[in-house]
């Protein structure tokens, strides 16, 4: 690289019921050194505002530093997709951090500071994105999965909730999901999926979600798709169908290590393009994000953005 990389932090101090402004100002203190700029989110979408804006203000090229959980590097990555002046980098403060396990990142913050320092000119990663498009014209990017139906129901109320807000200030927010999987499992109702992967038509009866994943964890921890690489131009997705609501507890328990591909009712496969529709529209997450219903589309966009990343 010719020129320096200009060293920018956005921080959520939100994220994880305050955790991330508390470790960024202890982590500041090892910034002393090194000149940068920080901007604080104030509320959703602030991430992608304030990127996009640092983006299109500056032509040499930046390092921005997402302080927070899976939403704020959600949202710092819309921002920024499109200019290639622009490297990403990320400091784990959220409760759920599957971006930092994705992407095969420290998920401990004081280690991500020492490396950012380190390899603040050196040369980034290449990643895939993947771009989505609902009927409701909503779209954007996301890098870790969308999915539609039942988990995107639960990653919406997990959002939402106070329940986790307070598991969280004893550091077992991840515990909120397991509540409302349990709660909301005796109401959903699996209808029927199709889905058009590459021109092929696929249809799914009783179908409690799809995720169509970029790397290979979702829902804080779980390996929703051990086969997901998000360098390989395609996504891998995930269908889970046609089963009771006490196998599917079963089978949501062996997620966490990967084991749920060797059960009949989960459908894996690899795709580009898809069309995603279920008889009765269902909500869909982005990186976690609650965006929309069904139907929505979702395509590739291969090495499209780049990470300062350092395996741990
Ligand atoms: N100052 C703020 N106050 C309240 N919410 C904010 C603020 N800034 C950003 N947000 C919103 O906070 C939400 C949660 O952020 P984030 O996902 O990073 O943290 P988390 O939920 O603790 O972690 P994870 O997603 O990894 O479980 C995002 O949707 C973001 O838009």
């Amino acid at each position: 690289m010719s020129e320096k990389r200009k060293l920018i932090f956005i921080v959520n101090p939100a994220a994880k019921n305050g955790f991330s402004l508390r470790i960024w100002k202890k982590l500041s203190m090892q910034l002393k050194d090194i000149p940068y700029e920080v901007y604080f989110t104030e509320k959703t979408r602030d991430g992608t505002e304030i990127a996009k804006s640092l983006a299109m203000k500056h032509s040499h090229p930046l390092l921005i530093v997402a302080v927070g959980g899976d939403g704020t590097i959600h949202e710092v990555i819309n921002g920024i997709m499109h200019f290639p002046h622009v490297t990403i980098a990320y400091i784990p403060a959220g409760s759920g951090n599957d971006f930092a396990r994705g992407f095969g990142m420290p998920q401990d913050p004081k280690k991500s500071i020492e490396y950012i320092k380190e390899l603040i000119d050196s040369h980034e990663t290449l990643f895939d994105a993947g771009v989505y498009t609902t009927n409701q014209g909503v779209n954007g990017i996301f890098v870790n999965s969308v999915g539609a139906g039942f988990d995107a129901l639960i990653s919406m109320k997990g959002n939402q909730s106070k329940v986790k807000k307070w598991l969280n200030s004893i550091s077992l927010g991840k515990l909120a999901y397991t509540y409302y999987i349990v709660k909301e499992l005796f109401r959903y109702q699996p209808t029927t999926l199709t889905l058009e992967v590459d021109g092929e038509t696929k249809k799914f009866e009783k179908t409690w979600f799809v995720t169509v994943s970029n790397q290979q964890y979702f829902g804080g921890g779980m390996k929703i798709a051990p086969h997901a690489d998000p360098q390989d131009g395609e996504f891998n997705i995930t269908v889970v169908h046609r089963l009771s609501k006490i196998k599917l507890l079963f089978i949501f328990v062996s997620v966490f290590w990967g084991g749920h591909l060797k059960y009949k009712e989960v459908v894996s496969f690899n795709g580009r393009e898809i069309s995603i529709d279920f008889d009765q529209p269902v909500r869909v997450h982005a990186d976690g994000e609650d965006i929309a219903e069904t139907p929505f589309y979702v395509k590739i966009s291969p090495k499209s953005w780049g990470l300062i990343q350092k395996a741990e």
